[in-house]
């Protein structure tokens, strides 16, 4: 191969895997003035690029470079979050879930959505506090966590987790972490998030601290003061939720994580789900769409 061939290669290697690059970026912005900066940002540097390989105008080549420094530095204030989140994944090595491809292990089921809705309404009746992790495809480790708490390895179910959270017991305190249909560990101590701390209890920044942190994980919690239900997701509170709403919610999420990596063709569904109300459980028909379909 000659000199020139060498460098064209090199030249279209280097284009392939900056639009591969671009191309993994955009996929893993949800949000759209999120997607808008990202794509001036690339602009703005393929420009520069562009100016100072081809154009050899020095002037202005630094002017874009000052510019562009400057929009990285904007950037990189606006985005600490996510790049921290990112250089987290990338230290510790969950390159599955950066390529947002979570193994299998994390795909929740409409039962465990059921169980997790009736465990959070049974615990919210008898006001017992909760904290529930469900880890939909963050691949959370016990380095995550200030403490890990004690491993656990079992199947969910509704009474067990019930169990764990009735307040004579030894593993009450702290968070319950759930992967899939099973629960992982007990007495978790999550970090805690410095927003909202006038506003919230320890129990509910625990779960804004481990939800901002990690995308695609989710936090019911039960409150032992009121006996309110919240979802915590991607460092947002809902709440108050009744247990329908925290069942829709769920669905929703369970839903996306399914549909989210590889695309599930599927025509429209109808599932059944068990609802847990104040005094008597029903079934609820729910119709779901394409991207809601959850895999049983
Ligand atoms: N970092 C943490 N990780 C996991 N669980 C925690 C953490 N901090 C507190 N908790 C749980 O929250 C309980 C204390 O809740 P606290 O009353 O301070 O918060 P809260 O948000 O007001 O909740 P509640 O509404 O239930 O009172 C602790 O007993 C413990 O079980």
């Amino acid at each position: 191969m000659n000199f020139w061939g060498f460098i064209n290669l090199k030249f279209l290697l280097d284009v392939l895997f900056a639009l591969g690059f671009g191309l993994l970026l955009f996929s893993r912005v949800k949000e759209q003035r999120t997607l808008w900066l990202l794509r001036g940002y690339l602009l703005l540097v393929s420009f520069a690029w562009f100016i100072q390989r081809y154009a050899y105008l020095p002037l202005t080549s630094k002017l874009i470079d000052a510019v562009v420094l400057a929009c990285s530095l904007s950037l990189a204030i606006l985005w600490q979050g996510e790049l921290r989140r990112l250089m987290e994944l990338l230290g510790t090595g969950r390159l599955a879930v950066l390529l947002g491809n979570p193994p299998k292990e994390f795909r929740a089921t409409s039962t465990t959505v059921n169980q997790l809705v009736d465990a959070a309404g049974k615990l919210s009746q008898n006001r017992k506090g909760a904290l529930i992790v469900v880890d939909l495809g963050s691949d959370l480790r016990p380095e995550d966590f200030l403490y890990s708490g004690i491993k656990i390895e079992a199947k969910l179910s509704t009474d067990l987790l019930i169990n764990l959270f009735a307040t004579d017991t030894p593993l009450h305190d702290g968070a319950v972490l759930v992967k899939g249909n099973k629960i992982i560990s007990a007495g978790v101590i999550l970090p805690l998030s410095r927003q909202g701390i006038s506003r919230y209890g320890t129990r509910h920044l625990a779960a804004l601290g481990i939800t901002e942190r990690f995308d695609r994980c989710i936090c019911i919690v039960v409150s032992e003061e009121t006996g309110t239900l919240s979802l915590a997701n991607q460092g947002k509170l809902e709440r108050p939720i009744t247990s329908s709403r925290l069942q829709e919610l769920l669905i929703k999420l369970v839903g996306n994580q399914n549909t989210s990596g590889t695309p599930k063709s599927s025509s429209n569904k109808t599932n059944s789900y068990q609802k847990t109300n104040t005094n008597d459980t029903i079934t609820v028909e729910k119709k779901l769409d394409k991207q809601n379909t959850i895999q049983d």
